[in-house]
């Protein structure tokens, strides 16, 4: 090589350029040369014999971490088969593989831990169970128990209640007798108010809430809300909607009872159209009101005192329209005194009807005085009046009772029912007169010693009958519903203003067989 070298060298460089290319290998064999290739050798030796060691361990190595996967595998799935089988739902559970650097040994402290804290669990969750289990039994008897207290508060409450509601009854009643006694002292003139039923008819206008309540338990109480107020009024007694025509007759029936006794009773439906005035008063065929009612039941007191006392019974039927008092067929009548000096009023020409022909259609329901039958019947007062003339069969004394059933023209006033020519003329006569009726009570109430009966037909007709001494009930009727409220406020106030009236204790017109009596 250093040969080669210095042949190089010493050649020139484009001399090289022809030279051909001779490679030659010395071998060099210096002693010490020789004892480093036999040390290199030995060292190669014990090198690859350590290296097939490491081989022989490292397969060994392999081998270990294999079988402790397959143990591992194994565990994982015993772990997931004993939480399978003691859950209802499955359990997911993520183990880590150990790594191939994991530590067998580590691995397997850390699976030998496992099973307690599995048991542990599995002891919690029996427990759990168990109490949720308990927590459902003690839940509902807990329940139960409530249940059972609750009831039997509630029985408790409730029967204390009916004790309450029973005494106050009682308490209402009594206040009602002894107010019915008080307007017997006093003569106060009795306001009954009948409320109307809503009707199918009436249910395709607007305005159909009811704004009128009855109290089922105080009879005396209507509750009318205007405008979101509520209003209570008190009166002699309050008819809910579903009264029938006995209910409210059975009210009036002692004033028709006192009419035979002889005393003047004048009865009167008040309120504005269609509120129900014609039925209470005359009612169907079927289904009769008080004049049907009143006149059936003076027959059987008749009979029933035949023995004692004979009975003469006639009955008028006129109407008030345009404030001339007529036939419901146009005949015109007049209100004259009585020529006999009694001072009593009286109608020249009246058709009356008495007697057996009477009694007969009265109880065959066959009566009708179509007082309410014609085109204006809504814008007239039709008045039937009763008279019973008594004879005292023992003694030979005379009584004179005299029984006004009055249903009057609608109460509305005029600028609502947007009247004009004819109509006006009627709402005005209907409001003059309703007026009048009006002041009559009031200069009644104040004791005023002028009283106008003379201010309209009907309060001079019915002065024998609505002034001091006598007995008179007003039945105002109302609609429950909203669009007609303002009415049914008006006549709910004008019935306060009535209630109030005092006419003196009743007066019996008897006549006793040897001189003139008034007076029990
Ligand atoms: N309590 C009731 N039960 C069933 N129907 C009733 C009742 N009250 C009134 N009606 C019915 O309502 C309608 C109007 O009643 P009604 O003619 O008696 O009123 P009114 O006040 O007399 O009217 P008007 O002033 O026009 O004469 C009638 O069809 C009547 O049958």
């Amino acid at each position: 090589r250093n040969a080669y070298d210095e042949f190089l060298g010493a050649t020139d460089l484009r001399d090289r350029e022809a030279v051909t290319y001779v490679t030659q290998t010395v071998e060099v064999e210096s002693p010490s040369t020789l004892r480093q290739l036999a040390e290199a050798r030995e060292k190669n030796e014990r090198l690859s014999d350590k290296l097939s060691d490491q081989n022989a361990r490292c397969k060994q190595l392999e081998e270990q971490i294999r079988r402790s996967d397959e143990v591992t595998c194994n565990l994982q799935h015993k772990v997931i088969d004993g939480l399978d089988s003691s859950h209802s739902q499955p359990v997911y559970l993520t183990i880590q593989l150990p790594t191939k650097t994991y530590s067998c040994f580590a691995l397997q402290r850390r699976l030998s831990s496992l099973p307690p804290t599995l048991c542990s669990m599995k002891a919690d969750y029996a427990s759990l169970r168990s109490q949720v289990r308990n927590f459902g039994d003690f839940y509902g008897s807990a329940v139960t128990e409530a249940k059972k207290q609750i009831v039997s508060a509630i029985s408790e409450m409730s029967e204390a209640n009916k004790d309450l509601l029973e005494k106050y009854r009682k308490e209402v009643a009594l206040r009602r007798k002894y107010h019915e006694q008080l307007v017997e002292l006093k003569g106060n003139i009795r306001v009954l108010c009948r409320v109307k039923p809503v009707l199918k008819e009436d249910q395709h206008e607007e305005g159909l809430a009811v704004v009128v309540t009855t109290d089922l338990n105080n009879e005396s109480a209507l509750n009318v809300v205007s405008k979101g107020k509520g209003r209570t009024f008190e009166l002699d007694k309050v008819f809910h909607p579903q009264a029938t025509q006995e209910e409210v007759f059975q009210e009036i029936e002692p004033l028709v009872t006192s009419c035979i006794d002889g005393y003047h009773v004048c009865i009167f439906a008040y309120g504005q159209t269609g509120s129900g005035k014609t039925y209470t008063m005359e009612g169907s065929v079927e289904n009769p009101g008080i004049n049907q009612r009143a006149l059936k039941h003076l027959f059987n007191e008749i009979e029933d005192r035949k023995d004692m006392w004979s009975y003469t019974v006639s009955v008028s039927s006129v109407e008030i329209y345009n404030e001339v008092l007529r036939y419901k067929d146009g005949e015109k009548l007049d209100i004259k005194m009585n020529p006999d000096g009694s001072g009593h009023l009286h109608v020249p020409g009246l058709r009356l009807y008495s007697n057996q022909s009477l009694e007969d259609k009265t109880r065959r329901n066959r009566i009708t005085f179509g007082t309410q039958m014609n085109q204006h019947s809504s814008r007239s007062h039709a008045l039937l009046t009763i008279t019973v003339l008594g004879v005292d069969l023992a003694s030979g004394s005379k009584t004179c009772g005299k029984l006004n059933l009055v249903d009057l023209a609608g109460s509305e006033r005029v600028w609502k029912s947007g009247a004009e020519g004819e109509r006006l003329k009627e709402a005005q006569n209907i409001n003059r007169s309703l007026l009048a009726l009006g002041d009559v009570i009031q200069a009644l109430r104040g004791r005023q010693t002028y009283i106008p009966f003379r201010n309209s037909k009907l309060t001079y007709l019915l002065q024998d009958s609505l002034g001091k001494g006598n007995k008179t009930a007003m039945v105002v009727q109302v609609s429950a519903l909203e669009r007609n409220v303002g009415e049914t406020l008006c006549s709910l106030k004008f019935a306060q203003r009535v209630c109030k009236v005092e006419l003196g204790p009743a007066a019996r017109k008897i006549e006793s067989a040897g001189h003139n009596d008034s007076g029990s």
